[in-house]
């Protein structure tokens, strides 16, 4: 079976300053790492990725504060998932006839809509958007050395920080369910999917449920690692890569009357995940020969953001190239 490798990316310092620059002769051994990884199963851990734990603290404790409001409160900083607010159970299926059980809060940077008032919200999502950019910006350049093209090939196209593109981050609840809760057919914490854009990184809690679905459509467990971030390859960057890297489809499980054993059938449930994706002009043309049109990255969300509230879809892009 295959295995999710963790990489150690100890090489760029710790502290998200850019004070160490790594040639890319330091990064070569991080790089045949990361081809691996995504070119076998599409997802790793990483440590040692320079965020600090107190300030993921701080922003997991502030959320919890916001998800614990009364339902009328949190309606009150509505949003959807492509505009800054609370989204609320019930909005987002995945490929599910049925919707997700959770919740969220999405932050875009270009934010003009309200801010609930909880202490250090709004500061520590600013703070966690910068530092995990610096850790986007760090990723692709180590994944344009791993497939032999200039260092700065993805990133030069991820400015993120001043130009407009559908980078987010998420908190997403998955609240706690009554011990007599069935679900329906099909419903979980959240549907099998392939986010869309380039890189996915997911901070979550010790509670379990999430899993990605290996080539050979087997569901492995991405269980919490002692502060390990878990990366997923997002479709774009799989057409970008013309395929040599693979988006994994993955869920999250658990509600009550599932019995495969897997933990947290009984708790709610905290994750924080941060889409990263190019600017929305970027063309993105794949990196060998003809095999996708090339495609105004903003173009490629917006056909797949409508796609997710038409209707959904699982499996891989390839899947849901041929449905589309
Ligand atoms: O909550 C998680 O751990 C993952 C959720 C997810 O895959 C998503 O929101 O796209
Ligand atoms: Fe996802």
């Amino acid at each position: 079976m295959a295995d999710v490798p963790v990489i150690d990316f100890q090489v760029y310092g710790l502290d998200g300053a850019t004070d160490i620059v790594p040639t890319d002769g330091d990064l070569k051994k991080v790089a045949v790492e990361m081809y691996d990884a995504l070119t076998n199963v599409g997802c790793l851990y990483i440590k040692n990725h320079g965020i600090a734990s107190d300030l993921m603290k701080r922003l997991e404790a502030s959320a919890l504060q916001f998800f614990s409001l009364p339902l009328e409160e949190k309606l009150k900083v509505k949003g959807n998932a492509i505009s800054q607010g609370y989204v609320p159970i019930g909005v987002e299926r995945g490929s599910s006839t049925e919707p997700d059980v959770k919740e969220c809060y999405m932050y875009f940077p270009a934010n003009l809509a309200p801010w609930p008032e909880i202490k250090y919200f709004k500061e520590s999502f600013i703070e966690v958007f910068q530092n995990f950019t610096i850790l986007q910006h760090r990723i692709l350049e180590v994944l344009a050395l791993s497939l032999n093209l200039e260092r700065e090939f993805f990133k030069k196209h991820h400015r993120t920080l001043d130009k407009k593109s559908a980078t987010c981050i998420r908190a997403a609840f998955y609240p706690k369910m009554p011990d007599d809760f069935k679900k329906t057919n099909g419903q979980v914490r959240c549907a099998e999917h392939i986010d869309y854009g380039a890189l996915t990184f997911i901070h979550q809690d010790n509670v379990g449920g999430l899993q990605v679905k290996t080539k050979s459509c087997k569901w492995i467990d991405l269980k919490s690692k002692d502060g390990a971030l878990v990366v997923l390859l997002g479709d774009l960057m799989q057409r970008w890569t013309s395929d040599k890297f693979y988006a994994p489809p993955h869920r999250v499980l658990k509600l009550p009357d599932e019995t495969d054993g897997f933990i947290g059938a009984n708790r709610s449930r905290l994750s924080l995940i941060y889409f990263g994706s190019p600017d929305a002009d970027t063309l993105v043309q794949g990196i060998e020969g003809s095999k996708y049109e090339p495609i105004i990255a903003s173009h490629h969300y917006e056909r797949r953001t409508e796609r997710a509230s038409r209707e959904g879809y699982k499996g891989t892009y390839q899947e849901l190239l041929k449905t589309q």
